[in-house]
């Protein structure tokens, strides 16, 4: 079995004595900040002005420019959307690199695609939790965490390993397993994972339900229920305990129809599809899509996140969760953490 670290194979004595900047306070910038900072180190948070920087301040923590943050950090964690992150690097971080600092990311995009070309003279390398920001503050604020990658792009120290550890530790993700990766393995897995299973696949299996159900004439309350709502209490029991824990709660029929019906929902062509997702990813076709997207100034983009908000399953859920107190309490108001419109 590859080898999973944990909090006490690891010693986050190198990491005290420097200062760490964290680049963006959204999803992941703000669990961060936080958590290193809980976890006793030394953080200032690198943002322009609005919605994040009050957020930062209310949460009082240290909120500098990007360039000063930057200047001032030994190291430097990009927690900025990928799509601006070339930009933003080139005029507020490059220029306030030193030798010996270390820069580092949550997810390998930029570097795998060398959107972003750092000097020679610093460590690079990545902390990807396996998991959304929210919950990596969340969890650790329950005395648990996330899973999270670390892999080493350049080490001019000889120290990056050291400290990308005991920024894992810091995290929280100690507390869960960390996996030594590459740069190519965590970027091509992530985005393979969040297209093909965990957002795009969910999200048009959730919907292809829905719409079966409604289209045949059965209550959209039921079929959200049916189709969306109970996921989250199905993989609850995937998380807790795999497939067979989930088997062992739900009943032999429905174990029964899992085992009839799920390989004619997702069957070999389902598979052929994965791996040409999976292909346009390894071969770059993805991200210059994004890229030439993000370029273009997000047309398509903004279209389908327009079409796809009102869609039916959306507008029955909100009304649904207006009186599920319980459910609305744990909904994450992105807006909150991120002031840019488009995300
Ligand atoms: N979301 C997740 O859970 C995960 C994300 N990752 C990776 O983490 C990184 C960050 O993603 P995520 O947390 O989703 O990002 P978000 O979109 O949630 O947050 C972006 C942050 O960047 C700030 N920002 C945007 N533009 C600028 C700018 N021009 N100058 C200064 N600050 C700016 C925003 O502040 P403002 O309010 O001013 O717009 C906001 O605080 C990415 O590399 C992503 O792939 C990895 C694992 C999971
Ligand atoms: C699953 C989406 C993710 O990769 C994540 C939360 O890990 C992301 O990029 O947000
Ligand atoms: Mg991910
Ligand atoms: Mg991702």
């Amino acid at each position: 079995m590859t080898k999973v670290l944990y909090n006490n194979n690891i010693n986050e004595e190198v990491l005290q004595s420097k200062k760490i900047a964290i680049i963006g306070y959204g999803s992941q910038g703000h669990a961060h900040a936080l958590n290193l900072k809980e976890s006793g180190f030394d953080v200032v948070v690198g943002l322009r002005k609005g919605r994040s920087w009050d957020k930062a301040v209310e949460d009082g923590v240290d909120v500098k420019s990007v360039a000063d943050a930057s200047k001032e950090a030994d190291v430097i964690m990009i927690l900025l959307p990928d799509e601006y992150q070339p930009s933003i690097y080139k005029e507020a971080i490059e220029p306030n690199l030193e030798a010996g600092n270390a820069l580092v990311f949550a997810h390998g995009f930029n570097i795998h695609f060398n959107q972003i070309v750092p000097p020679a003279d610093v460590d690079v390398f990545l902390v990807a939790p396996k998991g959304p920001g929210h919950l990596v503050r969340r969890t650790y604020e329950e005395g648990a965490g996330v899973p999270a990658l670390y892999g080493i792009f350049q080490d001019a120290t000889g120290q990056a390993t050291d400290v990308a550890l005991a920024y894992a530790k810091g995290i929280g993700a100690g507390r869960a397993g960390i996996l030594e990766t590459s740069f190519q393995e965590e970027t091509e897995t992530d985005l393979f994972g969040e297209q093909a299973v965990l957002c795009g696949g969910t999200s048009a299996l959730v919907k292809a339900g829905f719409e079966t159900l409604v289209e045949a004439g059965y209550q959209p309350e039921v079929a959200y229920f049916e189709c969306l709502h109970e996921l989250k209490l199905i993989v609850d029991l995937l998380y807790e305990g795999g497939l067979e824990n989930m088997r062992h709660s739900i009943s032999d029929t429905a174990e029964w129809g899992d085992f009839m019906s799920g390989p004619r929902i997702v069957d070999e062509d389902t598979k052929a599809r994965m791996k040409e997702v999976l292909s346009d990813i390894q071969t770059g076709k993805f991200a210059q899509g994004w890229i030439l997207e993000n370029q273009a100034n997000r047309p398509r983009y903004a279209a389908i996140k327009k079409a796809e908000s009102e869609h039916q399953i959306e507008k029955v859920g909100r009304e649904l969760r207006e009186l599920m107190p319980f459910v609305k309490q744990k909904a994450i108001n992105k807006k909150e953490v991120v002031s840019n419109d488009s995300n």
